[in-house]
């Protein structure tokens, strides 16, 4: 028998019961890049491909302790945050990454669904905004989340480059503001800014309404590729390019928006 030991991320998250974001599509995200994926869970959504009809959130020293389970004894290289619900959570989660030195974190500041479910409270915006945003090396606000922390609105590539900088200013070592949530030659394209460089993050955009979870899955990727060792500008290309795969290859289930394929190998 040979040892084996692989890098190691957690995703703080929530539960997606459809499987298709949430802490179901990061560590399957993990796992494709053989990365030990671990977790803490948020809360727990009753969701499918058609929207959210229930959350039980946990409580904030829940979502402790099992950071520190994870940090204590098996260590991370990287991690990712994704839905953390309410201000107590997302206070209780800033408090524990200060003591978590030298990991990446990438920072997914989730606040709607595809279907238009809210997935944070009021209020708690503020509190992601000054206590979690700082402590980012790669924040990935989709189109609605930068409009709200940018304060202005997005339609053209000009309007995503403003929007990254401003963000940026919030303390973000990098931000990537995505455009799957854009009609037209915009969608599927992401601009980065990290203080010097702005890259436009381009791949030809994939005609499906299967695109649950890409957000999720983006930030996983990031991270996995983070634990890897990768530069935050190279990990970010090549979850990129995971997700556009992944995309091509989503899942038609359901009577709404199915899933990407997180193991379109095994798939063809
Ligand atoms: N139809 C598409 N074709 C190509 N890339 C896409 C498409 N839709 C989304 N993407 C890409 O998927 C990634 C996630 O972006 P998106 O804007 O969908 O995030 P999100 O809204 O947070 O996702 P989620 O649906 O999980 O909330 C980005 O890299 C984006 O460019
Ligand atoms: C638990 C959880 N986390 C995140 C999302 C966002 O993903 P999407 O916008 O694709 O619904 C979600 N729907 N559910």
């Amino acid at each position: 028998m040979v040892a084996h030991t692989p890098p190691v991320a957690l995703t703080i998250a929530g539960s997606d019961s459809g499987g298709g974001a949430g802490i179901q599509a990061d560590l399957r995200t993990f796992s494709f890049h053989r990365v030990h994926g671990t977790s803490a869970l948020t809360c727990v959504t009753a969701q499918n491909t058609q929207g959210v009809t229930r959350v039980d959130a946990l409580e904030p020293a829940a979502v402790v302790a099992q950071i520190e389970a994870v940090v204590n004894d098996i260590g991370i290289q990287s991690l990712k945050t994704g839905m953390l619900l309410n201000q107590p959570i997302i206070e209780a989660v800033a408090d524990a990454l200060t003591q978590v030195a030298n990991t990446r974190c990438v920072i997914d500041p989730v606040m709607v669904s595809r279907t238009g479910a809210q997935l944070i409270d009021d209020g708690a915006i503020e509190t992601l905004r000054q206590r979690l945003i700082p402590l980012a090396t790669v924040l990935t606000p989709n189109r609605y989340e930068a409009e709200i922390l940018s304060g202005q609105s997005i339609h053209t590539l000009d309007d995503m480059e403003t929007a990254a900088q401003a963000i940026h200013g919030l303390g973000a070592q990098a931000v990537v503001v995505k455009g799957g949530g854009f009609e037209g030659p915009l969608r599927g394209i992401d601009l980065w800014y990290d203080g010097t460089n702005v890259t436009k993050l381009v791949t030809t955009c994939v005609e499906t309404n299967d695109t649950h979870g890409t957000g999720c899955t983006l930030s996983a990727a990031i991270a996995a590729n983070l634990a890897l060792g990768q530069s935050p500008l190279d990990a970010t290309r090549r979850a990129k390019d995971y997700v556009t795969h992944a995309l091509h290859h989503s899942l038609r289930i359901g009577q709404g928006q199915g899933p990407v394929g997180h193991f379109y190998p095994i798939l063809e």
